[in-house]
């Protein structure tokens, strides 16, 4: 197997170790209940938290690469994503790129005009992962992308993620929706009581 993403031994005070090569276009769930340290372990592998072990992406390590490069290319998509000014299209350097993103995941254009707080909480998360995928990163790292969003509306950010996938991009997803992992996920690992990971039946 081409090697894409390799984490080795992977760990901070609450989760870990944790060890997993992943190929171009895979896709691994990551379950496990409530404040089991999921969210750290994504922030790990991004690189925004302290952490011991080894990650490397297309064989360069995680310190070799610049952190504001590294997190470009393996892109953290937290629950509740940041804002750095009121106006949506202010987040966007070219609008016309997102418009074909937006219309995938049931967005329109004219958003892009609104203050982020008339968004919808399922709005702003969508808006969030069209603002991240424009990036282009070669890994997601999805925290819970689609916690806020109805079952039509998650069958189509769920398509959109598969499209990409099949480019190469790899997704690292966090889910607490058992279906979703079955549907999306090729492995699955759960984060159990203490921080230990294990693979686990899909
Ligand atoms: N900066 C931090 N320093 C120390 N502990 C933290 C920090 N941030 C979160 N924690 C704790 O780490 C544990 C794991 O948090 P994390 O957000 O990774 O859980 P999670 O599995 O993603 O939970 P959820 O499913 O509720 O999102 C929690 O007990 C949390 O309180």
């Amino acid at each position: 197997m081409e090697v894409g993403l390799e984490i080795r031994g992977l760990k901070n005070s609450l989760v870990g170790p944790f060890d997993c090569v992943m190929g171009p276009g895979e896709c691994i769930a990551v379950t496990g209940r409530s404040g089991a340290g999921k969210s750290r372990l994504l922030r790990m592998i991004a690189d925004l938290d302290p952490h011991e072990g080894v990650v490397a992406f297309r064989g360069y390590l995680q310190n070799e690469i610049a952190a504001a490069q590294w997190r470009r290319q393996v892109m953290y998509f937290p629950a509740e994503s940041g804002w750095w000014s009121d106006n949506v299209g202010d987040h966007f350097a070219n609008r016309a790129e997102a418009e074909p993103l937006l219309h995938a995941v049931g967005l329109s254009e004219d958003m892009l005009g609104m203050s982020v707080h008339r968004l919808s909480t399922g709005e702003r998360q969508r808006m969030a992962l069209v603002r991240g995928l424009l990036l282009q990163p070669d890994v997601l790292l999805l925290d819970e992308p689609c916690s806020a969003l109805d079952a039509v509306i998650t069958a189509r950010v769920e398509e959109l993620l598969s499209r990409i996938r099949k480019a190469g991009t790899m997704i690292v997803l966090v889910t607490h929706d058992e279906d979703q992992v079955r549907r999306m996920a090729d492995r699955r690992f759960r984060v159990l009581e203490g921080g230990r990971i294990c693979e686990d039946m899909i």
